[in-house]
C-alpha cells in the first residue's frame, strides 16, 4: 500500500527570532501553514510581515528558532547540513526577483550549471527541453546582456527546473518585470503545476501576479492572517488595503 499522500511542504508552529535582547525581532511568530502538492500559493503581506523569512524557512535555507518544517516528506530539523544541501540541490528549485544569472554564460550554460555543480554532466536534449518548456529552445547561445528581463527570468526558470524538483520557490519573481513579462513568466509556472504538478510557493506584492495562484497566504507581522482561495486580482488587492491600513 502506497503512503498516503501529505503536503509538499507543512510549517508547524514555526517562530524565527533575529538577534537578541533588546535588537531581537520576532519575524514569524507561530506560523502553520501546508502547501498541497501540485498547488500554486501566492504568500503576501505588508512590508516586513515576514513572508521572505517564510520561504527562506521553508526552502530550508534557514533552520526556524521554534516549530517543525517537513519538505518532501522530511523533518528539517532532522537532516544534517549534508543532507539538507542534497534535499535542496535535488527537490527545490529557486526562483528570485534578480535572476541571478551569470553574465558570462549562455543560457544553455546557466541552465546547465546547478547539474554540474552537483558534479553530474547536464544532457544537452535535457537542456534544451527546459529552454523550450520557457518557449526559449532560440535563445540557447544567447548570454543574458543579449536577453530581455522576461526572457532572463524565463532562462532562470528553465535553470529551477532542470533537476525535475518537487517545489518551486519564488520570490517576487516579477518585481523586476514590465506587465507582459511578468504575466508570460506567471502563466509559465501556472501551467508547469497544471501540467506537471509542480508545487509552487511565490512571495510577491502584486495583486494580478498573486491572482494566478490557487491560493493566497496573508501575513501580517509575523503571523497568517487569512487566506483566499481562487483569488482574483480585485479580491486580493481589497484584502491587501485592509492588511496595510493603520490599525
Ligand atoms: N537577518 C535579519 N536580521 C534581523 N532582522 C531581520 C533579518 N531578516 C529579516 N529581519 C526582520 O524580520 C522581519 C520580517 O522580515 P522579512 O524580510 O521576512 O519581511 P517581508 O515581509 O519579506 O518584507 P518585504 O516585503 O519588505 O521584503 C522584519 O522586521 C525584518 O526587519
Amino acid at each position: 500500500m502506497s503512503a498516503p499522500e501529505g503536503p509538499a511542504v507543512s510549517l508547524r508552529a514555526v517562530r524565527k527570532v533575529y538577534g537578541t535582547g533588546s535588537a531581537e525581532v520576532a519575524a514569524l511568530r507561530s506560523v502553520d501553514a501546508d502547501f498541497g502538492r501540485g498547488t500554486f500559493t501566492a504568500v503576501m503581506g505588508p512590508s516586513g510581515s515576514g513572508k521572505s523569512t517564510l520561504l527562506q524557512i521553508a526552502a530550508g535555507l534557514d533552520r526556524p528558532t521554534a516549530g517543525e518544517v517537513l519538505l518532501a516528506g522530511h523533518d528539517l530539523a532532522k537532516l544534517s547540513e549534508t543532507k539538507l544541501t542534497l534535499l535542496r540541490r535535488d527537490r527545490i528549485g529557486f526562483v528570485f526577483q534578480a535572476f541571478n544569472l551569470l553574465p558570462s554564460l549562455t543560457a544553455e550554460l546557466n541552465v546547465g550549471l546547478p547539474l554540474r555543480l552537483a558534479g553530474r554532466k547536464p544532457k544537452r536534449k535535457a537542456v534544451l527541453e527546459a529552454l523550450g518548456a520557457v518557449g526559449l529552445a532560440d535563445r540557447a547561445g544567447h548570454r543574458p546582456a543579449q536577453l530581455s528581463g522576461g526572457q532572463q527570468q524565463r532562462v532562470a526558470i528553465a535553470r529551477a527546473l532542470i533537476a525535475r524538483p518537487e517545489v518551486v520557490f519564488a520570490d517576487e519573481p516579477t518585481g523586476a518585470l514590465d506587465s507582459a513579462s511578468g504575466r508570460q513568466v506567471l502563466g509559465i509556472l501556472r501551467d508547469l503545476v497544471d501540467r506537471e504538478r509542480l508545487t509552487v510557493i511565490m512571495v510577491t506584492h502584486d495583486p494580478l501576479a498573486a491572482s494566478f495562484s490557487d491560493r493566497v497566504v496573508f501575513l501580517a507581522d509575523g503571523q497568517v492572517t487569512g487566506e483566499l482561495t481562487e483569488p482574483t486580482a480585485e479580491a486580493v488587492a481589497a484584502r491587501m488595503t485592509r492588511l496595510e491600513a493603520p490599525s
